[in-house]
């Protein structure tokens, strides 16, 4: 069977799983992957670097429409505090509408892709064939980041990480600009008692059948 430039949208929110099965799906397709939380983490970063507060919106919009790609690569990107400051400057309309059309030119590549963050499937690539939702409890996600976060950062407590999950929950799923939410035509795929090499294989047989199906 031949099939179209294949468009993967991966959304759900904080420590699901999503990025790990972005990256594996991406790489069984041989696709190009963005994971969109980083650039909104590099925005988010270079605000409270530079002094910024969230009420400098012209600034903000500035810094993301000329964001240089380069600053993806920073590991201070993936810490707890940079988490956070995304998801402040994430809740804000022009920045979300700066950061909008590399997204969208990013998806819309001949060779296809695949994207992971919050709007995805609602707004970023909305005709995408593959749309994936991937939660997990709140408890479980928690988790998953505090066992990431905990290497480098020895007293940090499970408690203090799901009380950041619960806030960016919160924060991403009531802000009016692309709230957090699953697409009507996405898959839900909970990984709340699903180990990594289950859910890959859940999100394999999901692409599988819709690629078939479109
Ligand atoms: N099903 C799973 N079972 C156990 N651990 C998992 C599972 N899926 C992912 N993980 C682990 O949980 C952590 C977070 O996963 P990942 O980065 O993929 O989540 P994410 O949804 O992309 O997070 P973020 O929104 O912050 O980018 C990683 O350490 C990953 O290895
Ligand atoms: N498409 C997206 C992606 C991310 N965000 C915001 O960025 C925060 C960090 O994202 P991670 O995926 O790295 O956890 C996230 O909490 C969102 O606020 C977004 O709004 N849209």
């Amino acid at each position: 069977m031949t099939h179209k430039p294949l468009l993967i949208a991966f959304d759900g929110p904080a420590a699901s799983g999503k990025g790990t099965l972005a990256a594996v799906i991406a790489r069984d397709h041989g696709l190009p992957m963005l994971d969109t939380g980083l650039i909104y983490r590099a925005v988010g970063f270079l605000r409270a670097q530079k002094g910024l507060t969230l009420h400098d919106v012209d600034a903000l919009a500035e810094l993301a429409l000329t964001l240089d790609l380069s600053v993806l690569d920073n590991p201070a990107l993936r810490g707890r505090e940079a988490g956070e400051w995304a998801s402040q400057v994430a809740a804000i309309p022009e920045v979300r509408a700066a950061l909008k059309q590399f997204q969208v030119d990013f998806a819309h590549q001949p060779s296809g892709a695949v994207l992971d963050g919050r709007d995805i499937g609602t707004v970023i690539a909305p005709h995408a064939p593959v749309k994936i939702f991937v939660t997990a409890a709140p408890e479980v996600r928690a988790r998953r980041r505090w066992l990431q976060l905990v290497k480098d950062d020895p007293a940090l407590t499970f408690e203090a990480v799901l009380d950041d999950i619960r806030l960016r929950d919160e924060r991403d799923s009531s802000r009016a600009s692309a709230p957090l939410e699953m697409a009507e035509d996405a898959v839900l795929l909970d990984t709340t008692d699903l180990g990594i090499e289950a859910a890959i294989e859940l999100a394999r047989n999901i692409v599988k059948d819709r690629r078939d199906a479109a």
